[in-house]
């Protein structure tokens, strides 16, 4: 007769700020949906920004087969660091404003169709990437979503009208500043509106930037737009939402895996949403299944 298996440690690691205010409690739907035959489980609360990375690290060296993020991609991003080079997976239950990673992987975003998933866990490996060694594992980027990462990081309105209202108010005083990006053995020289790096499909809220990503393939899809007037940048919206940006004349892609950038100007870049600062000169590099995860679209 073979041994039921034991169940496994499973760390939650939830950020109470993550997403748009919501009465759900985190804990108590855990408490009543997470199979306990399957998962013994552990729970944490973020004190502060970047503290998932560390709680995220000692639940993999405290043996944790799964350590899930409980917020959004900047959540998701913290423990996924914290998770390279460990032999722990991450889980993802979706709670953030864009849920770009979790959305990309198949994973409900209601709360209690993703303890399912956890519930009968199928483990596959992704691709991770990094700009100027900040890690991301959604998209990465520079110039206009660059700027809006670091406006959204100071404003304390979350959720996606927030989100649109930000974007059209930044667009008007946006300037595309001249870059080359060195792809593939070619140089392309321009003034660029954004300079995207996707490993997942899309930024988060269904908005594709890059829909034909394969986050298991060994390769960065590079976006590039060039400097773009209002009706270019509201076709532009459009493309991004109806995943026919692939196909518009105002975005260039390329895929590889590695890309450098030197711009003229210091630029704000992005990793994951999350805001990284200003660069002139950028690395952006993949490496291929370096993250396990718990997700139905991986194998
Ligand atoms: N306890 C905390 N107090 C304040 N900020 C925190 C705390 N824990 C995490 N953070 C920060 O909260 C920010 C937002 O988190 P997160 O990205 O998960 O949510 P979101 O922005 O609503 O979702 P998304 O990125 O999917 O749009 C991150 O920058 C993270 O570092």
């Amino acid at each position: 007769m073979t041994q039921p298996q034991a169940p496994e440690k499973a760390c939650f690691i939830l950020n109470p700020k993550s997403g748009a205010q919501s009465s759900i409690n985190v804990p108590e739907l855990i408490e009543a949906y997470l199979d306990r035959t399957v998962w013994e489980p552990e729970l944490v609360f973020t004190e502060h920004a970047g503290h998932a990375t560390a709680l995220a690290k000692e639940a993999a060296e405290a043996g944790a087969r799964i350590v899930v993020a409980v917020g959004g991609d900047g959540t998701v991003n913290e423990v996924a660091r914290g998770l390279l080079n460990t032999s722990s997976a991450l889980g993802i239950l979706p709670k953030g404003s864009g849920n770009g990673l979790a959305r990309h992987l198949g994973i409900p975003m209601v709360l209690t169709q993703a303890l399912e998933i956890i519930n009968q866990p199928s483990f596959g490996r992704i691709d991770s990437c990094s700009i100027n060694g900040h890690p991301f594992f959604c998209t990465g980027g520079i110039g206009f979503d660059g700027l809006i990462s670091s406006v959204f990081a100071q404003s304390t309105k979350r959720g996606l009208s927030s989100y649109i209202q930000l974007i059209i108010r930044e667009f008007r005083s946006f300037q595309s500043s001249g870059a080359t990006v060195r792809v593939n053995g070619k140089e392309l020289t321009s003034d660029f509106f954004v300079m995207a790096f996707a490993n997942a499909s899309q930024y988060g809220n269904n908005a594709f930037i890059a829909p034909m990503a394969n986050i298991q393939d060994g390769f960065l899809d590079v976006c590039l737009i060039r400097k773009v007037g209002v009706a270019e940048a509201i076709q532009l919206g459009y493309g991004l939402m109806t995943k026919q940006i692939a196909t518009s004349s105002l975005a260039e892609f390329h895929t590889c895996s590695t890309v450098q950038v030197n711009s003229e100007v210091p630029q704000h870049f992005h990793a994951d949403g999350e805001y990284r600062g200003q660069a002139t000169d950028f690395e952006v590099q993949l490496y291929p299944l370096s993250l396990e995860v718990l997700a139905p679209l991986v194998n």
